[in-house]
């Protein structure tokens, strides 16, 4: 069949046919080809073969469901979460762990093969790094609050549809996560405080917000509410202290947008310090509630040795930290650096990695405040040029005046640690010209799901 007739196949909704799946997609669902025309299907696994139940008709792709499995993929396993169907906060747990690392590497290729007119053959793209135990990883809940039959639930809301899933025991979270946020809601239920105003019809409190230092074991509370007042603060908040010692800090950030962002400007202390505390080998790490840090500490370690190994220092380079956060990776990489520059727009962020620098005795470390894109032409105007430039951006990649700069200024070694592999191959085919790839090694930060974050290694041609 040409490709004009391929494109005229009409799939109907509700339409039944067999499929075999090729891929793991970006989403984390199964790929196959009907005609031709490509078709997503959550829950399905590379090399089965299914009947599939057309769910939805784009005009680029189709969307199906899994009717019957008539060959499942030995890698198919049982996925452990009871509401893992529910939640979709994870996409893989039906997939063994070592398939779930072959389809991490696989999604980076569909991104370059997408966005990149690169020669895959000759690229270095390396086996992803896994973890030992792939639970019980992430060092952050936030979880959603909302009433269920008259009482206070907190969880996530489903993929799907709008509905509020109630959460008590996330698999993929540390316990600790789980316990205080267990406890908060009982605390909530037994002195009946409101979350839900009927009258205003609006959420009292949004959100709550806990994050555990893995190796200092200190957890900070946050309660995200959309306004400054809440019926029987201070009971909470000293319930939470008497009952959950390893509480060392809660605070109130206030958000009264309807918006996906968790955090609204405002951050109020309530009880304790502003900050908890986190150690990664031998760096402390000071943590405010809405400085980013990465959510497997475990893997941190081994993601921040790639960059250093890909940043190759030899002592006399200055490095620049871009997207910095609370300067995590530049002090990784400070004991080889003539000297670090790192920048956030976070401004708590920065405020924490100076004082990381400090507590880590790193004197040759400057943090601002300010985006990349801003802050790297004016160091090029005033005369300042980096030999080696790390990137760690949010999922919307690099702004692309920064990478404008990064092409004028040339440094020798351009190392991007990325968590969304679209976004790392569009800024790379957009840099071609100037760097080479020198090798991809995707990191696994977040088991069970279907994302994907990566370290490459670029250098000047
Ligand atoms: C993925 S995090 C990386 C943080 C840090 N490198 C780490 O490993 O913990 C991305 C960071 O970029 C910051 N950010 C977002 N947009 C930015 C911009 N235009 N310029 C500088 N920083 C930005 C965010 O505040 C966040 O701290």
């Amino acid at each position: 069949m040409n490709k004009q007739q391929s494109n005229q196949v009409r799939i109907e909704l509700k339409q039944q046919f067999p499929l075999t799946i090729k891929r793991i997609g970006i989403n984390g669902e199964g790929v196959g080809f009907f005609k031709r025309k490509i078709v997503f299907v959550p829950g399905a696994l590379p090399g089965e073969e299914v009947v599939v139940e057309v769910t939805k008709v784009h005009p680029k792709f189709t969307e199906a469901r899994v009717k019957k499995i008539r060959k499942a993929s030995p890698q198919r396993t049982k996925a452990p979460c009871p509401v893992y169907e529910q939640c979709g906060g994870c996409q893989l747990q039906h997939l063994e762990y070592q398939g779930q690392l072959d389809a991490k590497r696989d999604i980076l290729i569909q991104s370059l093969e997408r966005h990149t007119k690169l020669n895959l053959d000759e690229l270095d793209i390396r086996p992803t790094i896994g973890m030992d135990n792939p639970w019980h990883y992430r060092n952050k809940s936030q979880f959603q609050v909302g009433t269920q039959d008259g009482k206070a639930i907190a969880g996530l809301y489903s993929m799907n549809s709008n509905k509020l899933i109630d959460i008590d025991e996330c698999i993929v979270q540390h316990p600790l996560t789980n316990k205080v946020t267990t406890e908060i809601i009982r605390i909530i239920n037994d002195f009946k405080i409101p979350v839900y105003d009927e009258k205003q019809k609006r959420q009292i409190i949004k959100t709550i917000v806990t994050r555990v230092g893995f190796e200092t074991g200190q957890v900070q509370v946050v309660l995200v509410t959309t306004e400054k007042k809440v019926p029987q603060k201070d009971l909470l908040v000293q319930e939470i202290s008497k009952r959950l010692p390893e509480v060392v800090s809660i605070v109130q950030n206030i958000n009264p947008k309807k918006t996906s962002l968790i955090f609204g400007d405002q951050t109020i202390n309530l009880q304790g310090k502003d900050s908890i505390k986190e150690r990664l080998d031998e760096f402390t790490y000071e943590l405010s509630a809405r400085a980013f840090f990465q959510l497997n500490p475990i893997q941190t370690s081994k993601l921040y040795g790639e960059a250093k190994k890909a940043a190759a220092l030899t002592g006399n380079e200055k490095v620049v930290d871009a997207y910095c956060g609370v300067g995590t990776i530049g002090l990784w990489l400070a004991d080889g650096a003539k000297e670090i520059r790192g920048m956030d727009v976070i401004k708590e962020g920065i405020d924490d990695a100076k004082k990381n620098a400090k507590a880590s005795r790193v004197n040759h470390a400057d943090y601002y405040v300010g985006s990349a894109e801003d802050l790297m032409p004016k160091w090029k105007q005033e005369g300042w040029r980096p030999d080696v430039v790390v990137v760690d951006p949010p999922r919307v990649g690099c702004d692309r005046k920064f990478l404008d700069t990064i092409k004028e200024v040339k440094p020798k070694r351009f190392v991007y640690v990325s968590c969304n592999p679209s976004t790392l191959a569009k800024d790379i085919e957009y840099l071609k010209r100037e760097y080479r790839v020198e090798y991809l090694q995707p990191v696994d930060m977040f088991p069970q799901t279907a994302h994907v974050e990566v370290v490459a290694k670029l250098t000047l041609k």
